[in-house]
């Protein structure tokens, strides 16, 4: 065990708000009640992709059963996170209130959590749930929202090969936003994250997007790289490597980062369920919708 990396990718120790062992479970109470209060005020559709695990699918909510069926709108698809071991697709629908209001759709997307699955086979899932989403949303944009670890899923979809294993184009892949995302996962080989992930180091550099260069996604895709002012030195350090990575090594243009200031790693995602909030505007305007 690495005493600091432990402290580093602890973010509960570095929130601010609440007691340490209060604010893990503020944050999943939170979310679970916001996607409830949208589940009855919107209407929405579960797929499952599998019979053994619930987890194993996406959850889609829209305001107007027009724009669902429209090939041309806007989709945000969001990857939940809890260091890939917490965290559930019914809880994570918490900011499609607001967004359906303005007709965009929103995904949550499922995966099996370790230690039931481990890392390739959660990349696995969420990448065979994308493909599917792409392969039936026309001509409609897609965005893609993940948090933490839910951002580091997302990231890794750069490396994906959707024309050759899943035979889909992902030309409407538009964007994607890491909040609070962690890109090396080194590491956490030495923290107890890892007791559940049993990553060796291979797959912790197979499955880092830090340490790929093989791209596969076009490079009209723009990244918004958000991380907390209250997140730990080294969460911060990683979305900056990253933001390097992406435009200096391979060659994205349209790459911006953003601190926010007076948000820790759990509200800083809690709060996109607020319109009014400064990360929503910003990813209105990442996603041109008004
Ligand atoms: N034990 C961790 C928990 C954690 O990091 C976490 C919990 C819920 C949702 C996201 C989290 N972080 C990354 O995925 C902590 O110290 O806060």
């Amino acid at each position: 065990m690495n005493s600091e990396n432990q402290k580093q990718y602890s973010p509960s120790l570095w929130n601010k708000r609440l007691p340490v062992d209060q604010v893990v479970t503020a944050h999943g109470e939170y979310l679970a009640k916001n996607s409830d209060q949208a589940r009855h005020k919107l209407l929405s559709h579960t797929f499952r992709f599998s019979d053994l695990d619930p987890e194993q699918s996406i959850e889609i909510m829209y305001s107007d059963p027009k724009a669902f069926s429209a090939t041309e709108n806007s989709n945000i698809l969001n990857f939940n996170g809890g260091y890939w071991q917490w965290g559930s697709v019914s809880d994570s629908s918490f900011m499609s209130e607001h967004f359906c209001q303005k007709n965009v759709i929103t995904v949550a997307v499922g995966y099996t959590i370790a230690p039931k699955a481990c890392m390739s086979e959660i990349f696995c899932q969420v990448e065979r749930a994308v493909a599917k989403i792409l392969e039936n949303s026309g001509k409609s944009e897609v965005f893609i929202c993940g948090h933490s670890a839910g951002g580091h899923l997302a990231s890794m979809l750069l490396f994906s090969d959707f024309k050759r294993i899943y035979h889909v184009d992902a030309f409407n892949l538009k964007g994607i936003i890491s909040v609070s995302g962690i890109f090396d996962l080194r590491p956490l080989l030495e923290t107890d994250i890892n007791d559940n992930l049993k990553m060796d180091l291979e797959e912790s550099r197979r499955l880092s997007p830090m340490l790929r260069s093989d791209l596969r996604l076009h490079k009209d895709v723009k990244f918004l790289i958000v991380y907390a002012q209250n997140d730990s030195p080294a969460f911060h350090k990683q979305s900056e490597d990253f933001k390097m990575h992406l435009s200096k090594s391979l060659g994205y243009e349209n790459v911006k980062s953003i601190e926010i200031k007076d948000f820790d790693h759990f509200n800083i995602i809690e709060n996109i369920s607020r319109d009014d909030f400064i990360l929503t505007k910003e990813i209105y305007k990442f996603m041109k919708v008004d």
